[in-house]
């Protein structure tokens, strides 16, 4: 059982040095994952965990073909709770960082914000609190609200709290947007940053110039958008850039910085997390054989790697 270091009360991300929130960590239980299967299909696209919903497997046979890209390969998965999400989430986390860690002694693992950050409880749980070579993580946002770092919107402060304080990660490799700076600076700084970690090879390099993440865990808003890249936004169009900002966010608070579309889709593994009936409609939109010209940010998720969708049973209900 890991304990909260003190020293994780002070971090320093690169050149900032941030106070953190007062928090504790809290027991943590020893239970043992409950992933339960009850079947699977795995031809390279999908795997069916838990519930089958109906249709699921000709429509995502059919709409695969359509939407991976190239070199990519896409899974969805339907778990019958979102429990069961989280069980497997956390294997699914601890295995990549495993297979990084071996590869090339670093695992640079990127966070969003909302119910993500409580669907990856499982991994402060036995085995994975111990099992995981914490010291080789990186951490950092594809997306942070311009907000003081101890504020209730902040996405550090939320994983801080859910994760990161539960966890014997090394301070020096969470790397945290500076909140003293404005949106465009902050994102301007944090892109430098991730240049930084690029060059002294921390994070991989993509052929195509931009940072190969290892793993990126991205949540999906109910109309569609995945970091703060929103529907009909004109930052959904950005190829340059690796981070921008965004000052007019219809999901408040409308000031944020963000990873940009070549950047998320340079992963090497990104899961997309969805869970609650609420977003049904937008999963079966986006694993759907849309051809539209004005696609959702959600159907913009097209990694170089693997892309892996995590639903439960209320979001895969109109699949
Ligand atoms: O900072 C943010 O707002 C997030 O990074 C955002 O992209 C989030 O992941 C989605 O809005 C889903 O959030 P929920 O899972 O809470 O609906």
């Amino acid at each position: 059982m890991a304990s909260l270091s003190p020293s994780l009360r002070s971090f320093s991300a690169g050149r900032r040095r941030l106070l953190l929130p007062s928090s504790r960590a809290s027991p943590l239980s020893s239970r043992p994952p409950t992933k339960r299967l009850a079947f699977s299909v795995d031809f390279g696209v999908i795997s069916l965990t838990g519930a089958r919903p109906r249709n699921l497997v000709a429509r995502a046979r059919s709409s695969m073909a359509g939407t991976a890209t190239e070199s990519g390969r896409k899974k969805v998965e339907v778990f019958d709770t979102e429990e069961d999400l989280a069980v497997s989430l956390a294997k699914y986390a601890a295995d990549l960082s495993a297979k990084f860690v071996e590869e090339r002694g670093a695992f640079s693992v990127v966070l969003s914000g909302g119910s993500l950050i409580k669907s990856l409880r499982k991994l402060v749980e036995a085995p994975y609190i111990d099992s995981v070579d914490w010291s080789r993580w990186h951490v950092l946002w594809v997306d942070e609200r311009v907000v003081p770092k101890d504020h209730d919107d902040s996405n550090y402060k939320l994983a801080y709290d859910g994760f990161l304080s539960q966890v014997p990660m090394l301070p020096g490799n969470v790397y945290a947007i500076n909140d003293a700076l404005s949106a465009e600076g902050a994102a301007d700084d944090y892109e430098t940053c991730i240049k930084h970690l690029v060059k002294n090879n921390t994070v991989a390099s993509s052929e195509s110039g931009f940072p190969k993440f290892d793993l990126m865990l991205l949540g999906m808003g109910p109309d569609g958008h995945v970091a703060s890249l929103f529907p009909g936004h004109p930052l959904v169009r950005e190829n340059k850039k690796w981070v921008t900002f965004i000052k007019d966010s219809p999901k408040p608070p409308p000031e944020r910085i963000t990873f940009t579309f070549p950047v998320i889709n340079a992963s090497a593994h990104i899961a997309l997390v969805v869970a609650g009936a609420g977003k049904a409609g937008v999963v079966h939109a986006a694993l759907g054989n849309s051809e539209s010209p004005d696609p959702l940010p959600v159907e913009m998720v097209s990694p170089e790697g693997e892309l892996t969708w995590f639903l439960d049973k209320g979001a895969a209900s109109k699949l």
